[in-house]
């Protein structure tokens, strides 16, 4: 470790943040508002839906925000930064106003998650934070759901994956999202004790390896543990691993409770089924079978295609490391800022790519609940002063293609929304893991199967209103016209 030690997250930022902000300090526009919404663009793992997480971390993360002395001295020292620029640092922290999902909500691509409204010097710093804890918080807890779709109410999915994650964070953070995903427990102790997320183990290779034989280690084993699941593939799983655990349980009697035996290798499927029927034989027809290795939600719906005899599964790299889309692709775009008249104007970002061009402007979003079946018709952003509750008929239409199209009516607007922070003070209460987790369950109900399939889910329809889109097509306009206008050659005069 360098010289400059201390456990400050002040720097956890990209150079370019304090570079920007230096700027509109410098040019006395630090301190105006601005308005960035946090959003992607293309729903992960090509689920149907997303589950948004990350947000106690955010909390956490915005409550501590300031800059250290030993953050200061580097970035004097080593990095060259004026004293003055240096003082005014000094003095920051969070005194913005954050809406945001709740942990748990199911999001969809193009929606804004979390808006961030603060002076353009402390939105531009903490940008870099806020996309890190977003993006692979949400990407981790929608793998997990995914997985427990396939895994289904009826069974218990646990997650392995502390030793292969992306070092100690993404474990810890990770092992809450894969909860608040819907799994059942972790293997990681540390999100038992800080989340309170339910906690399970079995035991490993090396145990049995310790004692050489399969007998002593469960026999060992059991001394200290009622409730035993032994795992059996250390040798031979049918010819040594089952039956030894079977004898051991016939040994120890009620002294035990013989959970389950795990396995960890070879053919699932057969292993499972030939297991099971030594363990039915032997009278531990309560007795659970469970596997791991290398399992995710594809090697799931195949061994269970093929009858596999197992009852819970352990999930380890697959998902903490989200193994086949490392990256949500989160994003953090400003929607308005304070011109110099003190008002908010909207700002858009264009792209040649239609998906990409941003949707200016104060906005809320609602997810239209049909009344009659409680399912989702859709989301829809509207602008901050608009009320889709007040509609008889809501028209929800594409945003790309908007002939796509119908109306809505008996229905319930939601606001995704909820106050985080106001004016820099926390005003919500953040609840437990559990609470979360229950929050996504109740969830899910809302949304037809259709989106919930894991292979080709239909698209839930994320729309905008008709001011909203009006006023993004008008944001275009003007754009176009600016553009013109610095094309015919005009002259350009710094303002000083
Ligand atoms: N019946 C099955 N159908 C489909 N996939 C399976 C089946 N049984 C196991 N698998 C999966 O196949 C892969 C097997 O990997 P691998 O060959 O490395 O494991 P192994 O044979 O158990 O050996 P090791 O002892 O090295 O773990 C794992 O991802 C496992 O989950
Ligand atoms: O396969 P994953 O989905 O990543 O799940 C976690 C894996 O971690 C353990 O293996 P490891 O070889 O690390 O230790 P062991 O000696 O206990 O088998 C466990 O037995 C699982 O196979
Ligand atoms: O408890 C287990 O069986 C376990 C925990 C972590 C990784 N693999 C297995």
């Amino acid at each position: 470790m360098g010289k400059y030690t201390d456990d400050s997250l002040g720097l956890h930022t990209d150079l370019y943040q304090i570079n920007m902000a230096e700027t509109y300090w410098e040019d006395d526009l630090h301190n105006r508002k601005a308005v960035f919404e946090i959003f992607f663009r293309k729903m992960p793992f090509g689920n149907g839906y997303a589950v948004f997480a990350g947000l106690e971390r955010m909390i956490e993360y915005l409550n501590e925000f300031k800059f250290t002395k030993s953050d200061l001295d580097y970035l004097k020292e080593e990095v060259g930064y004026g004293d003055d620029f240096i003082e005014y640092l000094s003095t920051m922290k969070f005194t913005g106003t954050i809406r945001s999902m709740r942990e748990g909500e199911l999001v969809f691509a193009n929606e804004p998650l979390v808006r961030i409204e603060a002076t353009l010097a402390e939105a531009q710093i903490i940008e870099t934070a806020l996309l890190n804890i977003v993006n692979f918080q949400t990407l981790i807890a929608t793998k997990a759901s995914r997985i427990k779709q396939v895994i289904g109410d009826g069974q218990v999915a646990m997650e392995f994956g502390t030793r292969r994650a992306q070092e100690i964070d993404a474990a810890v953070w990770g092992a809450r999202a894969a909860y608040i995903g819907g799994f059942e427990a972790t293997s990681n102790v540390l999100a038992g004790k800080l989340f309170g997320v339910p906690v399970s183990g079995t035991h490993a290779h090396s145990l049995v390896q310790a004692y050489k034989d399969e007998y002593t280690a469960f026999h060992k084993y059991a001394r200290r543990h009622k409730d035993c699941v032994f795992l059996v593939d250390t040798y031979d799983t049918l010819k040594s691993g089952v039956p030894t655990a079977i004898k051991v349980a016939k040994e120890l009697g009620d002294k035990i409770n013989f959970v389950a035996i795990r396995l960890d290798s070879g053919d699932l499927a057969y292993l499972s089924k030939e297991a099971r029927k030594m363990l039915d034989e032997a009278g531990f027809t309560d007795t659970k079978i469970v596997a791991s290795n290398d399992l995710d939600e594809y090697t799931i719906i195949n061994l269970k295609q093929q009858g596999a005899k197992i009852d819970s599964w352990g999930i380890g790299t697959k998902l903490i490391t989200a193994y086949d889309q490392p990256a949500l692709g989160a994003v953090y775009k400003l929607v308005a800022i304070e011109d110099d008249n003190g008002e908010l104007v909207d700002t858009i970002k264009i792209s040649g790519n239609p998906e990409k061009v941003t949707t200016p402007g104060l906005k809320k979003i609602y997810r239209i609940i049909n009344v009659r079946n409680k399912k989702s018709e859709g989301d829809y952003i509207a602008m901050e002063d608009e009320n889709p509750q007040d509609e008889k008929r809501l028209k929800m239409f594409h945003p790309i293609h908007t002939f796509i199209s119908k109306y809505v009516t008996n229905f319930e607007a939601k606001e995704l929304h909820h106050d985080i922070f106001v004016n820099g003070k926390l005003v919500y209460e953040v609840p437990t893991a559990k609470e979360i987790q229950q929050y996504t369950k109740e969830n899910m109900a809302v949304l037809w199967d259709e989106y919930k399939r894991s292979l080709n889910p239909a698209e839930y329809p994320v729309d905008l209103s008709q001011k909203c889109w009006d006023n993004k097509m008008e944001n275009i306009e003007e754009v176009k016209r600016r553009v013109e206008e610095m094309g015919k050659g005009e002259d350009q005069t710094l303002q000083q």
